[in-house]
């Protein structure tokens, strides 16, 4: 299995090189070469099987013979030890025909968890094997960040640097990444939004001498490994539904379009999904994209559910490539047109291909607010505002098979917005109780590449 750049000019890259790598070198994203594929009676097979288990099955061909079997069941199942719901990732049923996948059971209360804690592992296992260190950058909107320095903390061999927008995550997220005492973790507050904290990260890739002088690495969703480990609650949720028999349909309240990547990769490898739905809030360019075509850019707005307030969605690249019968050259065309005009037009063949697959729809903060009321009235369950968002477009999808929601965050992440929509003030749970008294520390940066780089060159061991 190799790993090629969705722009075509980087060299191809084994998996340990691309988990490594973050950004391809031509600023593309790495994807395998191939799908691996499971038949019908594959997948049936997976039946009853527990989710640390269901991982190693799907996620072992992707690793090309590169991590050895019994260090790869380790870091699988360590990483899903951290989980505190024995499934891992439940499913509970909201109303006849709709499902919500809970994935925030991990430590730090977003489905980030899911993939983050199985990545550190895998890092540390890769650097030291090769004795090596890195220095890992990561731009958030709120969730990814808290989760990257849970995951990363006090692990020797990377330092942690983590881009937020300052004053525009929630007052729990910040304390997440603000608050840890691990001497590898650093926080930093940038005077801008997420589009520009995504930016300065690809920018600091896509500038060869600080890459390498800080030995770069990336743990957003950029990074492949990302999108693999969230491969595997599409299948998990799928099957608990009678899949490959019965075919599911998922909507996905989507920002930078990896965890639904992620469901597009899953019925690529054979699982039967018969429609993946995007849900966006106010910041819909991929509702608007889906409808007219055009993929442009506007600025983003704050809501109620921030860690989906991103205009610039890198993981659609991704798609783009798979749509354009992965021809680089397009791909290559399409970002040219974004970096100059901030838009381009997907090709007729393109697009068509993409409506096959996907739907959209998006949701206002009101829209947000009334589902959380009316779920919590009609059901007795309490959606944060980002599922919100998925559970009001998925209430307006057609169709039989059962619709499979995302929940993408514990609502206790965002009690205001909650508590606003519902009266209910959603509780921290145990092990985080005290996150809002401890003491921060983070350093505020304007949105300046240089000033950016300098800071973290200076903390950086990494750094030559
Ligand atoms: C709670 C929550 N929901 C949804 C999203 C959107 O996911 P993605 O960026 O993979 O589309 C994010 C951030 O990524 C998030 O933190
Ligand atoms: N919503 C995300 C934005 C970054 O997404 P990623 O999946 O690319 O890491 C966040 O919470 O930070």
């Amino acid at each position: 299995m190799k790993y090629v750049s969705t722009r075509g000019e980087a060299p191809a890259l084994g998996f340990s090189d691309t988990v490594l790598t973050g950004l391809a070198r031509d600023g593309g994203l790495y994807i395998p070469s191939e799908w691996p594929q499971f038949s019908a009676a594959e997948i049936r097979a997976m039946r009853g099987l527990a989710y640390p288990d269901l991982a190693i099955r799907l996620l072992t061909p992707f690793l090309g013979g590169e991590i050895a079997a019994p260090a790869f069941e380790r870091i699988v199942r360590e990483a899903y030890a951290t989980f505190r719901h024995d499934a891992v990732c439940p499913l509970v049923q909201t109303n006849a025909n709709t499902f919500v996948l809970e994935l925030f059971h991990g430590p730090t209360l977003a489905f980030k968890d899911v993939a983050m804690q199985f990545l550190a592992r895998l890092m540390d296992h890769v650097l030291i094997e090769r004795n090596h260190r890195a220095t890992i950058v990561a731009a958030t909107s709120g969730d990814t960040g808290g989760a990257a320095i849970d995951a990363f903390a006090g692990r020797d061999r990377t330092d942690m640097f983590v881009l937020f927008p300052h004053g525009r995550v929630s007052p729990v997220q910040q304390r997440q990444m603000t608050t840890s005492t691990a001497s590898n973790v650093h926080a930093l507050a940038v005077e801008g939004n997420f589009d520009d904290c995504q930016g300065l990260l690809k920018d600091m890739f896509n500038n060869p001498g600080f890459r390498d002088s800080v030995s770069l690495s990336a743990v957003n969703s950029i990074n492949w490994a990302r999108i693999m480990a969230q491969i595997v609650y599409y299948f998990s949720s799928a099957i608990s539904l009678g899949a490959p028999d019965r075919p599911v349909s998922f909507t996905v309240p989507t920002g930078n379009f990896g965890d639904i990547f992620a469901g597009y990769a899953a019925k690529r490898m054979g699982l039967p999904i018969e429609r993946l739905v995007i849900a966006t809030n106010d910041n819909d360019i991929l509702a608007r994209t889906l409808s007219t075509g055009e993929y442009r850019t506007t600025g983003v707005v704050a809501t109620t559910s921030p860690s989906m307030d991103i205009q610039v969605s890198s993981n659609f690249e991704r798609l783009l490539f798979e749509t354009s019968d992965r021809d680089a050259g397009t791909v290559r065309r399409y970002m040219a047109g974004l970096k100059q005009s901030g838009a381009f037009t997907i090709d007729a063949a393109a697009l068509a291909k993409i409506r096959g697959e996907f739907d959209a729809g998006r949701a206002t903060v009101d829209e947000t607010a009334a589902t959380i009321r009316e779920t919590l009235k009609a059901s007795g369950y309490l959606l944060d505002p980002h599922t919100a968002t998925a559970v009001h477009v998925a209430n307006r999808q057609k169709g039989d098979a059962p619709m499979i929601v995302l929940a993408t965050a514990h609502p206790a992440k965002f009690p205001a917005a909650v508590e606003a929509a519902s009266g209910v003030v959603p509780p921290l749970p145990a092990w985080l109780a005290g996150l809002m008294e401890r003491e921060e520390k983070y350093t505020v940066l304007p949105s300046e590449l240089k000033m950016v780089e300098d800071h973290i060159s200076r903390h950086a061991r990494a750094a030559r």
